[in-house]
Order: structure tokens, then C-alpha cells, then sequence
């Protein structure tokens, strides 16, 4: 079974402006996708993509305005099933309250682990699993480094079981040397219990490590989704390639980084949406919205010229 299926997922912003009427917001047009049981998807792209929006459409923060999102097999909401781990831990925690009040409080809401001693417990065994000591069961939010507090809202979101964990730049707050560490207890939570991640990040090298599947995101689409290592080994998409042409350590093949500015989003370019920034582009790109093809291997791609590219 999939642990998530995103079907034609769209999220339109409608924004009130005084002159000419309201305009429309397309954060998310037509998204698909799928999460097997046990594996990683990373959705990488500029910022502005669309990314954070299709994170909150899966844990219910923004309702989707098409489209729909199954969370093991079932529509609907199951605030259980899926949690959100997101980038800055200070504004996802209470400063004035304990750290024992931010694992406790799930529980509570859940009615988990009912009773003093077995809430107790349980909150013992959601810090040692993010490798914490109860030493920090006191300390408040402001007495923590990022690191260890970004552990904390880890465990906070484990706190009620969940099968799938989304995590929305979760090391994008945090110094180089602290992201690795946090990298490798996400790798070592999910064989030990057996989570899925939808990792949302503009980090390559943590896409890098953690992902199983890619799906790169340009201006509310997917442009190309595979396995990790088609994606990031030989990129196919001019995007993908210009994305990952700035990345030292990574094979550039015929990328050139990127330039100018991503368009806005509630006039999308027509045709194919990367066509004004593509250093391939020709005029029948302008003209059609090439659909996301399987290629070969397997994977998926937008461009008219994927073919030339290979
Ligand atoms: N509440 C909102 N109302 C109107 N527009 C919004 C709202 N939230 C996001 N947007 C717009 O939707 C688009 C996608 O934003 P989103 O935050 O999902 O992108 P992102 O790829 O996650 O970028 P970032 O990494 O900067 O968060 C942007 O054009 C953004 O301005």
C-alpha cells in the first residue's frame, strides 16, 4: 500500500485586489504522486514553487482546491496518520512552556497513554528515541540549541504514532554541522519505525541523502520525478539541470545554473512554464504545456526536447 497518493492536487489562492478584480494564485496546479510504504520523496525547486502549500494540503493546515490526498488508503482527515515537522522549531513550539508540556500535550489531545505515570513513560521514550536525556525535560524552548530543538519536534510529531512524517526544510534553520546529525536520526527513526517522509527542501545535499524518489517542482508542477539517483545522476529536465548545475559535487552533464527570477505564479507563463528561463527552449514551447512522459527508465518528464537531451 501507499503510504501517501496525491491525485490532480491543486491549491489556487484567490487574492481580493481593488482594481479589476481578484487574481488568482496558482501556488499548486495539478500535482500527482506517490508515496510507497517505507521511502522517502523529496520535492525539491526554487523557492516559490509550490512546495510549502502542497506540505500543508497534506497535513490539512490548507485545504486543496482540487484534487485529492489518500493518507494509507483513506480520504479524509486522520491527524494521526500524518504529521508535519517544519523549518524553524522556536515558532513551532510554545517558548513560556516546558519541553515536557510540548510532548505531553499530544498526548493529552489523543488521549494517549492515559495517567500520570504512563504519560510519563511515553514521554521518556519519544526523547530517547531522538536521542535526548530527560535532563531537558524542564528547559524551555529558549534554553535549547536548534539542533536539540528541532529533536524535540520531531519527537512531538511521533508523540501520537504517525505513519508518515512531512518534513518542510527541516534543516534549514539549523549550522552545517548540526544538519548532518539531524539527517541521520530522520534516516535511523524511519528503519526503526518504519515511517514514510515527504521531504520538502531547497538543499540539495539533504535531498541528496535522504531521498528515495525526487520530484523536482517548478511554478506549481512536477518537471521530473524518479528514483534519487536517475534524478540526481543524470537530470534530464533542463530545470533539474540548471537546478543541480549549481551544486558543487554533483555531476553538471550540460547544465547551466540558473538565472533570473522564477515568474510570477498568478500569471504563469503559457506553454511550458519554464520556457522564459530554458536555455533550450523553442517556439513550440511557448505553445503547449508538454505533459509529464515516461521516459526509458522509467522516470517522468515535462520537456518537449527530453529525447534531444538524453
Ligand atoms: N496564503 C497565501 N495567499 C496567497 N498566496 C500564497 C499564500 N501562500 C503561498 N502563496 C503563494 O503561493 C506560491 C507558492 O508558495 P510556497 O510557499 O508553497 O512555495 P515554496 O516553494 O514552499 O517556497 P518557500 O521555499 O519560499 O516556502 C507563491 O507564489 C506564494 O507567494
Amino acid at each position: 500500500m501507499n503510504a501517501v497518493t496525491v491525485e490532480d492536487l491543486e491549491k489556487h489562492y484567490r487574492i481580493r485586489s481593488g482594481r479589476g478584480g481578484d487574481r488568482v494564485v496558482h501556488a499548486v496546479d495539478g500535482v500527482s504522486f506517490e508515496v510507497p510504504e517505507g521511502r522517502t520523496l523529496s520535492i525539491i525547486g526554487e523557492s516559490g514553487c509550490g512546495k510549502s502549500t502542497i506540505a500543508r494540503m497534506l497535513v490539512r493546515l490548507a485545504d486543496p482546491t482540487g484534487g485529492r490526498i489518500l493518507v494509507q488508503g483513506r480520504d479524509g482527515v486522520d491527524r494521526r496518520a500524518i504529521q508535519l515537522v517544519s523549518q524553524n522549531p522556536w515558532s513551532a513550539l510554545n517558548r513560556r512552556k516546558s519541553i515536557r508540556h510540548a510532548l505531553e500535550q499530544p498526548l493529552a489531545v489523543h488521549g494517549l497513554h492515559p495517567g500520570r505515570a504512563a504519560r510519563a513513560a511515553r514521554v521518556r521514550e519519544l526523547l530517547e528515541l531522538v536521542g535526548l536525556t530527560e535532563e531537558y525535560l524542564d528547559r524551555r524552548p529558549g534554553g535549547v540549541s536548534g539542533g536539540e530543538l528541532q529533536r524535540v519536534t520531531v519527537a512531538r510529531a511521533l508523540a501520537v504514532e504517525p505513519r508518515v512524517l512531512v518534513l518542510d526544510e527541516p534543516t534549514a534553520s539549523l549550522d552545517v554541522s548540526v544538519k548532518a546529525l539531524l539527517v541521520n536520526l530522520l534516516l535511523d527513526l524511519k528503519r526503526r519505525l518504519g515511517l514514510s517522509y515527504v521531504l520538502i527542501t531547497h538543499e540539495i545535499d539533504i535531498a541528496r541523502h535522504l531521498a528515495d524518489d525526487v520530484a523536482v517542482m517548478y511554478l506549481g508542477r512536477f518537471v521530473e520525478t524518479g528514483p534519487a539517483e536517475q534524478v540526481f545522476d543524470d537530470p534530464r529536465h533542463p530545470y533539474t539541470r540548471a537546478l543541480l548545475a549549481a551544486v558543487p559535487g554533483l555531476d553538471r552533464r550540460s547544465g547551466t545554473p540558473l538565472t533570473g527570477e522564477v515568474p510570477s505564479a498568478v500569471s504563469p507563463p503559457p506553454g511550458c512554464r519554464f520556457h522564459t528561463r530554458c536555455p533550450l527552449a523553442v517556439d513550440a514551447c511557448s505553445a503547449a504545456e508538454p505533459p509529464l512522459r515516461r521516459e526509458e527508465d522509467g522516470r517522468l518528464v515535462a520537456c518537449l526536447r527530453a529525447d534531444e537531451l538524453h
